[in-house]
C-alpha cells in the first residue's frame, strides 16, 4: 500500500530545503519584526462561537486534492474568503501545499487580506522554518500532523507558534496518536481527522470513536469528509462543535449559500 502522507511529507522536505535558502530563519524574522502584524487569535473565534451554541466552522480554500484531484477550477481564493465570512463561518484553513494540493503562499496572504477571519495556513509542518514562514505569511494557526512527527518535533514546533502568536491545531487519527497529542502538546484544540492520510479513506466513526478520549481543558475539532446537516448532528453527539469542512463547499456553486445551509441552527 501507498504511504501518500510519507510521499508528501517527501516532497516538502525538497521543498523547504528550496524555499529555505530564498528566505533563511533570519530573514523570516526580520520580515516578520517589520510587518508588526497581529495575530487574530483562532481558537478564540472559534469558542466565541461555540460557546453561543452554534456550530463553529473552519472553512477551508483548496483547489485541489490528493483523493478527489482537481476539485474547483474556477478558484479564485479572495471571493471564496468573502462568500465564507459573509455565511458566518468563524475561521478559514488554506492550503498551502503546491505540489498535491496545489495551494499557494499567495492564496493565504490574499484571501486573509480581504476577511477579518483568523486563518489556519493548512500544510504539512516537519521544520520548524516552516512555523516561521507560516507567521511571515500572515497565519493565525498551523496545523500539526501527529502523524508526520515525533513527540520532540511537535513540542518543538509547538512550543515556536506559541512564541510566535500563533494558536495550533493538533491533529490525530487513532489512539495512539490522540494519547500522543495529550502527552506532549498543551493547545487546547484537537483535531480528529476522519481521512487516513496514509489511504485516503475516510470514515466519521474515527471522530466518534476518538472524541471519548478528550479530557476537560481540550476541544474537539472534527475534521474531514462532512457533507450533510445529519453528518454534523452526528459529530455534534459526541461533543463536537467546531469543523474543518472543504471538499462539500468547494464544490458548490453558491458557496455562500451552501455554507449558511449547513451551518445554520
Ligand atoms: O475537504 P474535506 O473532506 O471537508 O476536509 C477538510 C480538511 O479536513 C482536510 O482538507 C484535511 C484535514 N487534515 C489535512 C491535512 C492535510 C491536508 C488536508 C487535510
Amino acid at each position: 500500500m501507498s504511504d501518500v502522507l510519507r510521499a508528501i511529507c517527501n516532497d516538502t522536505r525538497d521543498s523547504v530545503a528550496r524555499r529555505r535558502l530564498a528566505r533563511p530563519e533570519s530573514v523570516l524574522r526580520q520580515h516578520i519584526a517589520d510587518a508588526n502584524d497581529q495575530t487574530r487569535g483562532f481558537a478564540q473565534a472559534l469558542s466565541a462561537v461555540a460557546d453561543r451554541g452554534h456550530w463553529a466552522l473552519i472553512a477551508e480554500i483548496k483547489k485541489a486534492s490528493p483523493s478527489a484531484g482537481l476539485i474547483r477550477p474556477d478558484f479564485d481564493p479572495v471571493t471564496l474568503a468573502q462568500a465564507y465570512h459573509r455565511a458566518g463561518a468563524a475561521c478559514l484553513s488554506i492550503l498551502t501545499e503546491e505540489t498535491r494540493f496545489l495551494g499557494a503562499e499567495e492564496y493565504l496572504v490574499a484571501a486573509r487580506a480581504a476577511v477579518p477571519l483568523p486563518v489556519l495556513r493548512k500544510d504539512f509542518m516537519i521544520d520548524p522554518w516552516q512555523v516561521l514562514e507560516a507567521r511571515a505569511m500572515g497565519a493565525d494557526c498551523i496545523l500539526l500532523i501527529l502523524a508526520a512527527l515525533d513527540n520532540a518535533q511537535a513540542a518543538e514546533m509547538e512550543a515556536l507558534a506559541h512564541d510566535l502568536d500563533m494558536d495550533v491545531l493538533a491533529e490525530v487519527h487513532d489512539e495512539g496518536e490522540m494519547e500522543r497529542a495529550l502527552a506532549c502538546l498543551t493547545t487546547p484544540l484537537i483535531g480528529v481527522n476522519n481521512r487516513n492520510l496514509k489511504t485516503l479513506v475516510t470514515d466519521l466513526t474515527t471522530t466518534e470513536r476518538l472524541a471519548r478520549m478528550l479530557p476537560e481543558g481540550r476541544v474537539l475539532v472534527a475534521e474531514s469528509g462532512l457533507r450533510t446537516r445529519d453528518d454534523l448532528a452526528r459529530m455534534g453527539a459526541v461533543g463536537a462543535r467546531r469543523f474543518l469542512i472543504g471538499e462539500h463547499f468547494m464544490r458548490q456553486p453558491d458557496v455562500e449559500a451552501a455554507t449558511r445551509a449547513l451551518i445554520a441552527p
